[in-house]
């Protein structure tokens, strides 16, 4: 890692133009990944965690506009770019895996072709060579016999075996930094722990920064440097992930860490009692205050009317908040 920003997002914030309203899925989102580095983005479903990942590749809904703000990648302002130049840097320098494997991998071509393809596609060698490289990546993700595999049909794998192939095809360009939006939801404990590990290894290996987009805080303390909550489409409280899973202050951040089974000793009762009541709410452009006054413990009377402030809680440590 190093104190290179390889992303700028700075106050980003995206709308969807409903049929009777507008909703504010992204509100003014500033945050920056560092070269070689991981950052996790967490919060409930809802908070606007896939919206800032699909944002950032260029990839929202066409419902989706995006109001402000710029999202600048080595350098550059992914926003200005003509949809050709961002071919030319997505699936190359800038990758992305998704949650569910099965409906992002092609059903009725081989694993290695699919690889393949994509070395082709991005790289310019011919197909046999991608063959090879195809070989060398799978290998790369830890899947035994490799060769074999090649030749497989993607329900012929496991969910485990399905998102290393995916991680494969996101690893083929050597991309700069990979964006992983739930890489190891759909999967068990034990496949999950081997596919943030394989994520670890690749980051050594190639110095890829990655993004690693979670509900889960627990996937967060194995495997991020930095950490950014998220809240109802903003920035909540981000900081070092010891810093913020040890010494949390925003009561969202508090809550998030209470729901974790670590944290609850006890029967199911008192599991459910540390379950944060109340869901998201959807924000609309005329909201004012802070989101999760509905929900907090500590809200004031000001947390109705005025935009949460910035707190320093220690160094590179902030939280943003009203509250007493
Ligand atoms: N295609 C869409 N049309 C309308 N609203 C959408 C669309 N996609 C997302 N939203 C809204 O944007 C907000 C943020 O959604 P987003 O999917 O980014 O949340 P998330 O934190 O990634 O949740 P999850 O973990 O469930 O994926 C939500 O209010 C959601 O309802």
């Amino acid at each position: 890692m190093n104190d290179k920003n390889i992303l700028s997002v700075e106050n980003l914030s995206v709308h969807f133009e409903g049929f009777d309203r507008t909703v504010v899925a992204v509100k003014d989102l500033s945050f920056h990944v560092r070269s070689g580095e991981t950052l996790g983005i967490v919060g409930e479903s809802g908070c606007g965690k896939s919206v800032t990942s699909l944002a950032i590749m260029r990839l929202l809904a066409k419902s989706a506009r995006v109001v402000s703000g710029t999202i600048e990648f080595e350098g550059r302002n992914l926003l200005s770019l003509s949809e050709k130049q961002m071919r030319g840097i997505r699936g190359n320098k800038l990758s992305m895996i998704f949650q569910e494997p099965m409906t992002s991998l092609n059903p009725v071509f081989t694993v290695g072709r699919q690889i393949a393809e994509s070395i082709v596609l991005h790289q310019g060698k011919t197909y046999k060579q991608a063959l090879v490289d195809a070989q060398g990546l799978l290998e790369l993700v830890q899947v035994s016999d490799p060769q074999k595999r090649l030749a497989n049909y993607p329900y012929e794998l496991s969910g485990g075996m399905r998102q290393r192939v995916m991680i494969a095809i996101a690893l083929a360009c050597k991309p700069r930094l990979l964006i992983a939006d739930e890489p190891t939801t759909a999967l068990d404990v034990t496949i999950q722990a081997q596919i943030l590990q394989i994520l670890k290894d690749i980051q050594q290996q190639l110095g890829t920064a990655i993004v690693l987009i979670t509900h889960d805080l627990g996937v967060v303390a194995e495997s991020c440097d930095r950490v950014m909550v998220m809240y109802a489409g903003s920035k909540v409280e981000e900081g070092r992930v010891a810093d913020v899973l040890y010494r949390a202050h925003h009561p969202y951040t508090q809550a998030l860490i209470r729901s974790l089974p670590a944290f609850v000793e006890g029967d199911a009762e008192q599991q459910r009692l540390a379950e944060l009541p109340g869901i998201v709410p959807t924000i609309t452009p005329q909201a004012v205050g802070c989101a999760f006054q509905s929900r907090c413990s500590r809200a004031v009377a000001a947390c109705a009317s005025a935009a949460p402030i910035a707190l320093q809680a220690g160094d590179a440590h902030r939280y943003w908040c009203r509250a007493e």
